[in-house]
């Protein structure tokens, strides 16, 4: 692909813990301890370097605790980095590293250039609040005033990820885990961003609603051409999403490549592990 990348990361880590001088900046190597053996602290995430580009599915896969949600709870801001840069091209055209704007540019970029999906609805919706408000909420949030237009753009989103409108006015706590991850995906997408994160999504679904929630994404993902970042600890789940894969282990990206590339000829033994336990 000769096509400029929508999203560039490069060293970006995180350190849960006040680190000390054995464990101040993370040590290499997926094998090396996550744990600091001084002081305790956590190395969630260390010196990851990939990219995104334009309209792509982007799968990261990992057992538990490898570092993926921290991941993309760091390119949402949700957590503050220990170190790394970040940049998109739909925000002064790339030339900004986004880890160092002020908190009032972050929510903007939040509002308008990204949506996130969490594996606990819990932490993307108001329970209490009704399903179109959710949207409102994030459209408010982008500037949006005009009652009318509101309402119109919620009922439009709900309908698209099969929420019927006549339910657009009830909790979210009144619906099934899966219209929960639909309500979430609608008022991630609210604002048009580039850029979606999807994080553990079908995770605790039944089989059959995993299997309508992955339908619904890859429809979105060919009918806006938004980018995303689909993370799982489910290979089978990313290769039926994913047109590249990232592979994470103990806060390290063990390997990266095309899916198909990446399901046919692992290269890392971790890897080779997950492939095997797919087959
Ligand atoms: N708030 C926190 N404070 C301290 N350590 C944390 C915190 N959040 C995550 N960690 C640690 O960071 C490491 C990576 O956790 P993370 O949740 O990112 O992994 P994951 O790959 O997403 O796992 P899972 O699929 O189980 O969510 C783990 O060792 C975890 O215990």
């Amino acid at each position: 692909m000769t096509e400029t990348p929508l999203l560039q990361v490069r060293g970006l880590s995180k350190r849960y813990g006040a680190g000390c001088s054995l464990c101040e900046h993370p040590v290499s190597g997926d094998d090396a301890p996550v744990r600091c053996p001084a002081c305790g602290s956590i190395w969630a995430c260390r010196s990851l370097d990939f990219h995104v580009y334009p309209g792509e599915i982007l799968g990261v896969v990992g057992e538990s605790g490898s570092g993926k949600s921290t991941m993309v709870k760091c390119l949402y801001f949700d957590e503050a980095i220990t170190g790394g840069e970040m940049r998109i091209t739909a925000y002064k055209n790339g030339t900004s590293e986004l880890f160092t704007e002020s908190s009032q540019q972050k929510r903007y970029i939040r509002n308008h250039l990204m949506g996130m999906v969490y594996q606990n609805p819990l932490l993307g919706l108001r329970m209490n609040f009704s399903s179109s408000g959710n949207i409102a909420e994030k459209l408010f949030a982008a500037g949006h005033f005009h009652v009318g237009t509101i309402r119109e753009r919620a009922s439009s989103l709900l309908d698209r990820v099969e929420i019927p409108v006549s339910r657009m006015d009830e909790p979210p706590k009144q619906f099934s885990g899966g219209m929960q991850q639909r309500v979430q995906i609608s008022k991630a997408l609210a604002n048009h961003p580039p850029l979606l994160l999807l994080d553990e999504v079908t995770t605790g679904l039944d089989l059959s609603v995993q299997a309508k929630v992955i339908d619904l994404i890859r429809d979105i993902q060919r009918e806006l051409q938004v980018a995303m970042i689909v993370v799982s600890h489910d290979l089978g789940v990313i290769r039926m999403l994913a047109d590249r894969t990232m592979v994470m282990r103990n806060g390290c990206i063990v390997e990266q490549g095309l899916t198909d590339q990446i399901l046919e000829d692992p290269q890392h033994p971790y890897t080779q592990l997950l492939v095997h336990s797919l087959l």
